[in-house]
């Protein structure tokens, strides 16, 4: 495949709103899930080429690798979306749970992004346009978080992380992060939980995967921005 877009847990929520507004003729979508879903059907009917990856080892890291440089002459991006939400708590030690943070949020895209340097390089070569990575980072990398301390933490190494990929990676590349603060809320939050998350920012809504997915566009769409974080919080930064 020429010019992929690769995104990683494409499907549910984001990964998935975004596998399906991304993907066409000259730019195919990979994405990549660990639970098998109904959505898998659909996007496969979409001609969206769905590979199973558990990036929970750096084995499942470097399947992955390997399939996409055995599938791909060149990328045209890769956004970095896969993430689990893990909160302290007194069933799991402290230090499983930095490491699963760790290996989600930074190992991943961290060993990827050198992986897939020559392929979205060659995109760059072929088109003179400049390849994207996209880092899905979170509001909490500027507070941090008392109830997710280890979430904040790795989601703040990976914000480093383009920091330190736009400077190694430009000008072929441009790396930019994208933190939410809220997108969407989770089925099983409850109706007090999501009233008081509401009140958190100025907006005080929940705008959906599509705020996501035109903040995505719009970096794909640019020239120019590279080392940025683009913040999607609702002006929670002055509620
Ligand atoms: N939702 C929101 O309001 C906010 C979201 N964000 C960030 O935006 C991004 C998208 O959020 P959202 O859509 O809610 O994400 P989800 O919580 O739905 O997670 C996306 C996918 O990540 C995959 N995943 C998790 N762990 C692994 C792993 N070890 N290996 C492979 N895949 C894995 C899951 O795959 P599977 O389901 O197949 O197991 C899941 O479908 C995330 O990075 C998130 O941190 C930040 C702030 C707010
Ligand atoms: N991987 C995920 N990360 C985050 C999620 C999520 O559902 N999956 N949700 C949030 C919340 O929206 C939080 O920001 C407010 O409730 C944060 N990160």
């Amino acid at each position: 495949m020429d010019h992929a877009i690769i995104i990683t847990g494409g499907s549910q929520r984001l990964g998935l709103a975004l596998a399906k507004a991304l993907h066409s003729k000259l730019t195919p979508v990979i994405i990549t899930y660990r639970t098998e879903r109904a959505s898998l059907v659909e996007l496969k009917n979409l001609g969206i080429t769905c590979v199973q990856a558990d990036f929970s080892s750096d084995e499942g890291i470097a399947a992955f690798s390997q399939y996409v440089k055995n599938h791909c002459s060149s990328l045209s991006a890769i956004v970095h979306n896969a993430s689990d939400w893990l909160a302290e708590n007194t069933e799991t030690p402290p230090s499983l749970i930095m490491k699963a943070m760790m290996q989600i949020h930074v190992q991943t895209p961290y060993q990827l992004n050198l992986a897939f340097q020559p392929l979205l390089e060659r995109f760059h070569q072929e088109t003179n346009r400049a390849a994207n990575v996209i880092h899905l980072t979170d509001y909490v990398v500027d507070k941090g978080s008392k109830k997710h301390i280890a979430y904040a933490a790795s989601k703040a190494a990976l914000a480093n992380l383009t920091l330190s990929f736009s400077a190694l990676l430009a000008p072929k590349v441009k790396v930019n992060s994208i933190a939410p603060s809220l997108l969407m809320f989770n089925i099983d939050d409850s109706d007090s939980y999501k009233e008081k998350t509401l009140k958190k920012s100025l907006m005080q809504i929940a705008p959906g995967e599509m705020e996501g997915v035109e903040a995505v566009q719009y970096l794909l769409k640019s020239r120019y921005i590279t080392g940025h974080t683009l913040h999607l919080d609702g002006g929670r930064h002055l509620a």
